[in-house]
């Protein structure tokens, strides 16, 4: 048999003097509160050296109103006194209790109503409900009507017999050792060898706690939280933009043509609304219609105020960094943006409408291609990817483009993102002189690598069981 604790030792002690008490008879001998009886003996129980009952006893006690009518009786009885035969509705109703009696003399029927006269039937017998307000416990029909309105209300009371069993007897006959138990130890104990007198509380080293399950941050939300903090880590600041934006910031203000594919209608997200252009979107303009007054051609064509002005969910966080710039023109601006995206896409395992980009802009004097590479070799650096490549690629906006890759195990070169620094034709409407170097990138996509997802779609669902099991993530950072 387990160990007994000090205090179902003590409790066995008594038992077997007094056999069998109440949990407040006992917490009286043991100077202690009967909760704290009842568990003992719980645990004593659960040894087979003593039993627990525990019974619920249900009583019923009148409420305020049910007190007042104790003496006059209820509202039916009071009104039906208070005429002979016959009354009419009318004067009835002056009675202060004829709103609640009328109902209920009816139902009993002692009375009758025909064309506004209240006539006796002549019999009107004490019921169980009348019986049961003088003495609640004489009828439990009655009682449970009273309670139905309200004038009785039902208690319940748990009792608990706790008594000692043979295998109990026995114990405590064997001897119980009644030194007081100690769960720490002081210094001096120790120095002394003191603590080899002590009775030492026994702990079971090899049963399992119960699984605590305290409040946690999301999974995928720490990994954003971590990537923000690489970049406040490396001297970047942090944007934020609306999720709503003109079609001129997140497209036209990135040198995106207007006939552009990704502007079409199954790729975006069009909103009703429009939104105002910015003051000098006229250089946009002449940008688009042949290059303004840069080196660049333009699109040619003729640039339609109209379609730039038509709100979008933004596609892309790259329009925040162009307004970031227009507000900053002046060097140096590292500046970095977390957000959620909308694209049309067709939901599938590694495909959502909805997912977060996370965009990063360095704008200084002689910021070369070179540092962009290194600027991303150091973020992805720190975010765990060891092994990065770049691949040629091309974006409307930034010339050269690349396509960041990393080395995954067991997935090869995966492609994470777009870089490459800003065209002329997107910086030169506001002023920006010298070079600018983006990127941005999936994280929702760094989210699957790093968590070996399968399916994007978990990051969203409300899995709570995922979202338990997900270890906190390895070089994780808050
Ligand atoms: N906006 C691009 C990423 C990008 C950002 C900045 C420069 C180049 C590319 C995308 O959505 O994929």
């Amino acid at each position: 048999m387990a160990e007994l604790t000090y205090n179902e030792k003590r409790l066995m002690v008594v038992l077997n003097t007094i056999k069998e008490a109440t949990p407040d008879v006992i917490a009286g001998e043991l100077n202690t509160t009967a909760e704290a009886v009842v568990q003992f003996a719980h645990l004593c129980a659960e040894k087979g050296i003593a039993t627990l009952e525990r019974d619920i006893t249900v009583s019923y006690a009148l409420t305020t109103e049910g007190q007042q009518y104790v003496t006059f009786g209820l509202p039916e009885r009071q009104v039906y006194a208070s005429f002979q035969d016959e009354i009419s509705m009318k004067d009835m109703q002056a009675h202060p209790l004829a709103r609640i009696a009328i109902g209920w003399m009816k139902k009993k029927g002692w009375v009758t109503i025909e064309k506004g006269i209240v006539k006796k039937t002549g019999e009107a017998p004490e019921g169980a409900d009348e019986v049961a307000l003088r003495e609640p416990d004489a009828s439990r029909e009655g009682i449970l009507e009273l309670v139905k309105r309200g004038l009785a209300e039902e208690t319940e009371t748990i009792t608990y017999r706790i008594a000692i069993t043979e295998n109990g007897k026995a114990l405590v006959e064997e001897g119980l050792d009644l030194r007081e138990e100690i769960g720490t130890l002081t210094r001096e104990q120790i120095l002394s060898g003191d603590w080899k007198e002590q009775n030492l509380r026994r702990y079971s080293v090899d049963k399992l706690p119960k699984r605590i399950i305290p409040g946690k941050i999301h999974p995928y939300q720490r990994l954003i939280n971590e990537m923000r903090n690489v970049l406040l880590e490396m001297g970047f600041v942090e944007i934020y933009g609306e999720v709503v934006q003109s079609s001129f910031w997140n497209f036209d203000a990135l040198f995106q043509p207007q006939d552009h594919p990704a502007r079409e209608m199954q790729d975006t997200f069009f909103l009703d609304g429009s939104s105002p252009l910015p003051e000098n979107w006229e250089r946009v303009r002449d940008i688009h219609e042949h290059g303004g007054t840069t080196s660049s051609a333009g699109w040619g064509g003729t640039w339609n105020p109209a379609k730039a002005q038509t709100n979008v969910l933004r596609t892309h966080t790259t329009g925040l960094s162009i307004q970031y710039l227009k507000d900053h023109p002046d060097e140096p601006v590292k500046a970095f943006c977390i957000g959620r995206v909308y694209r049309r896409e067709a939901i599938d395992p590694t495909h959502t409408p909805e997912f977060e980009q996370l965009e990063g802009i360095v704008m200084d004097k002689d910021v070369s291609f070179r540092h962009l590479m290194g600027f991303l070799k150091e973020f992805y650096g720190r975010m765990g990817f060891e092994n990065v490549r770049f691949r040629p690629a091309y974006f409307p906006y930034t010339e050269p483009s690349v396509e960041p890759e990393v080395y995954v195990d067991g997935l090869g070169w995966v492609e994470l993102g777009g870089a490459g620094i800003f065209r002329e034709e997107v910086t030169d409407p506001w002023g920006v002189t010298y070079p600018v170097l983006a990127w941005g990138l999936g994280v929702s996509r760094v989210a699957m690598l790093k968590m070996g997802l399968r399916d994007l779609r978990q990051l969203y669902r409300s899995d709570v069981d995922w979202i338990r099991d997900t270890p906190m993530m390895q070089g994780g950072r808050d």
